[in-house]
């Protein structure tokens, strides 16, 4: 009995495709939603993270770097940052019982997270308030017990009692039932490191002093202009972004005070450059965050330094040699890859870049809304979940 849980949810399936119609599954309604939350097997206990509580901030921490999404060989862990998961879930509008964690004995042992989005979904008409979903994580010990269904359900019941009735997530397995099945894609900036850690492998005729001169970057990027985006970009920033990402069928529209949240550069969080050729006039932007990966066996090395494209919009600048700047500053500030999806104009870097694809997908979910058309292709998805 595959996908016992999903197929229980508001999610299309396979036969119902083309009786649905277009919009909402279900229709929602707030008199019904219980107020109370869902009842947790004994010695468990639900309990709101405050994240800017250092040590529940630590505790969230520790059962992510531990427990968290590892890639298919079990090599890799992601290792989320304290400073990062700050960044990543407590945006402007945040809800303070969206960040969801079950405790046994004060220990954390599970996790969810939802953050409040709007999100356009195949026109300007369908403007949909509704959450983003992150993050879900069972302690690998208790992963018997059945408990990520009741963290999705208790956190679908704090968003209902919103009033918002539909979600957006990703995951790297397929359950009921993708709108998009994306594929992810890295270049290398370290290869002696990368196949070090046997992130990327040597085939018979390829030698590490090969593979170092067929990824070498220059010293400085070319763009004239290319700097660290500050404040004052902001009102530019906003204006290009939303532009931009009216070419999608899924995307967020962005305020100045959401662009100042989303981009403005952390360190060892999130990196955003600006293009500003002539005097203060922006033109292009270019951002990745950073996920490092801790090495899970390895006599060397703990870490993997990654960078993630985030949000890249180029009017001005030719978006390969943009990208190509990205891979210079992302090396010089000491990651070893820069990985990428084929989502939005990605594919018009991929290749030339040197950029290799992954081992895995990437699937895009919408909670409880059919679309128009049954999938999206991946240049179709215009929205970065971290
Ligand atoms: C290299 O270390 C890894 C540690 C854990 C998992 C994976 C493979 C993987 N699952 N990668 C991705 O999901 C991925 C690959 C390229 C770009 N974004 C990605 O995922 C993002 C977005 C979804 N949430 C995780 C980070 C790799």
């Amino acid at each position: 009995k595959p996908h016992q849980f999903w197929q229980t949810q508001p999610m299309p399936n396979i036969n119902e495709m083309d009786k649905l119609q277009p919009g909402p599954i279900q229709q929602g309604v707030l008199a019904e939603v219980r107020k109370d939350p869902l009842n947790l097997i004994d010695k468990f206990e639900w309990f709101n993270v405050d994240l800017r509580n250092d040590e529940q901030a630590q505790q969230v921490y520790t059962l992510l770097k531990e427990n968290y999404v590892e890639d298919d060989d079990n090599m890799f862990r992601f290792d989320y940052s304290i400073d990062f998961l700050r960044w990543a879930l407590l945006p402007p509008g945040q809800y303070a019982d969206w960040l969801i964690g079950v405790r046994v004995n004060q220990k954390l042992v599970g996790f969810i997270s939802g953050i409040p989005v709007t999100l356009h979904i195949e026109n300007e008409q369908n403007k949909v308030k509704m959450t983003e979903i992150n993050f879900l994580c069972v302690h690998k010990k208790i992963r018997a017990n059945r408990l990520a269904p009741v963290l999705i359900k208790e956190i679908t019941r704090r968003v209902h009692i919103k009033n918002m009735w539909q979600a957006v997530y990703t995951a790297g397995i397929v359950v009921p039932t993708p709108i998009s099945q994306t594929r992810y894609y890295h270049r290398s900036l370290n290869a002696k490191k990368l196949i070090e850690v046997g992130f990327s492998s040597l085939s018979a005729r390829q030698t590490i002093s090969r593979q170092q001169k067929l990824y070498k970057l220059p010293e400085e990027p070319k763009t004239p202009g290319l700097r660290p985006m500050k404040k004052k970009d902001v009102a530019q920033v906003t204006k290009l972004l939303n532009e931009y990402l009216k070419n999608f069928k899924l995307y967020f529209k962005y305020t100045e005070e959401e662009v100042k949240h989303w981009f403005i550069p952390r360190k060892d969080v999130i990196s955003t450059y600006v293009v500003e050729k002539e005097q203060g006039v922006v033109t292009d932007f270019l951002s990745f965050y950073n996920l490092p990966s801790q090495v899970i066996k390895n006599p060397k090395y703990t870490h993997l330094k990654a960078a993630y494209s985030y949000y890249n919009v180029a009017t001005q600048t030719p978006i390969v040699q943009l990208m190509y700047d990205a891979l210079i500053l992302a090396k010089n500030e000491g990651y070893d890859v820069f990985n990428a999806l084929d989502i939005m104009d990605n594919e018009k870097f991929l290749k030339e870049l040197m950029f290799c694809p992954g081992d895995g997908q990437l699937n895009y979910y919408l909670y409880n809304w059919k679309l128009e058309s049954n999938m999206l292709k991946p240049e179709e998805i215009g929205i970065v979940l971290v």
